[in-house]
């Protein structure tokens, strides 16, 4: 991603955020331009979804300067699809697939919508993009969770955005309806030129498609491809202790670090 002549979609330079006066991100710098497909790693409250939250204008940080599309983060940014950490509905959720699509349109309401034939093209659009017009009737609450993650992205499309963020949508998910996701949302990222930033556990079914990852540790963070940043070297520094990275069968492991 060297191209000088794609536009920058994310720039954060020496972002710090502190929460409750906790420090919680440090002077976190990088760029993300349009196109790009980042993971985003770490351990369980090492920032991740602060991260998010910084880009969707829901938090401030308590220094430096974030800019979206050369603007400062604003709740509400249409430039932006999100798809928030997804718990199971209910499996008696009547509510069918369609609909629940529609609430990218309709600002969450709880609720159909207004119905127009405009409205109606977009979701099925959207439906199709992601491969579940096959499903699009159905009762919510009875599709399995990789179909239902299907629906959260495709809500997140509705608004042609230019940045796509995705806060782990592989959990819980099996190895084989994971790499459909993978699969789908890469997809999506190249033929849209869309920048996704997508938070993960788990790097491995993602080497053969991420551009960069984007790895938080100790309120610190280490931007490059893959191959620069899952390093022993580079971990031990971010954890401030000895890790250690195996390469095995195409797949990296890391030794003595909470993932
Ligand atoms: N509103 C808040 N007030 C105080 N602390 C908060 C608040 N929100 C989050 N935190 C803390 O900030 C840290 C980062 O949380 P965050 O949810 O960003 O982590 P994460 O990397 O997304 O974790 P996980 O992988 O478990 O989802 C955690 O220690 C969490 O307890």
């Amino acid at each position: 991603m060297s191209d000088v002549t794609t536009e920058t979609v994310i720039s954060l330079e020496n972002v710090s955020v502190q929460l409750a006066g906790k420090a919680i991100l440090r002077e976190i710098n990088f760029s993300v331009r349009e196109g790009e497909f980042i993971a985003i790693l770490g351990p369980n409250g090492a920032g991740k979804s602060t991260l998010l939250k910084l880009l969707l204008g829901l938090i401030k940080p308590s220094s430096g300067t974030i800019e979206i599309l050369q603007r400062p983060p604003r709740r509400g940014n249409q430039a932006i699809g999100y798809a928030p950490q997804h718990r199971v509905l209910e499996a008696d959720l009547a509510l069918r697939a369609r609909d629940v699509v529609g609430f990218g349109l309709d600002g969450h309401r709880w609720g159909p919508g207004w119905p127009s034939r405009k409205r109606d093209a977009q979701i099925e659009q959207a439906l199709q993009e992601v491969d579940a017009l096959r499903f699009a009737n159905e009762p919510v609450g009875q599709l399995s969770g990789g179909e239902q993650q299907r629906l959260l992205i495709a809500q997140a499309l509705l608004s042609n955005p230019r940045l796509l963020l995705l806060d782990e949508p592989l959990a819980s998910l099996d190895i084989s309806h994971g790499q459909e996701i993978v699969t789908l949302v890469e997809r999506v990222c190249r033929t849209r030129k869309v920048a996704v930033l997508l938070v993960t556990h788990d790097i491995n079914p993602l080497l053969p498609v991420v551009d960069r990852v984007i790895y938080i540790a100790h309120g610190h963070s280490a931007i490059g491809t893959p191959e620069e940043v899952i390093t022993s070297e580079t971990l031990s520094k971010l954890y401030g202790s000895p890790v250690e990275v195996v390469r095995a069968l195409n797949r990296l492991f890391v030794v003595g670090a909470e993932m």
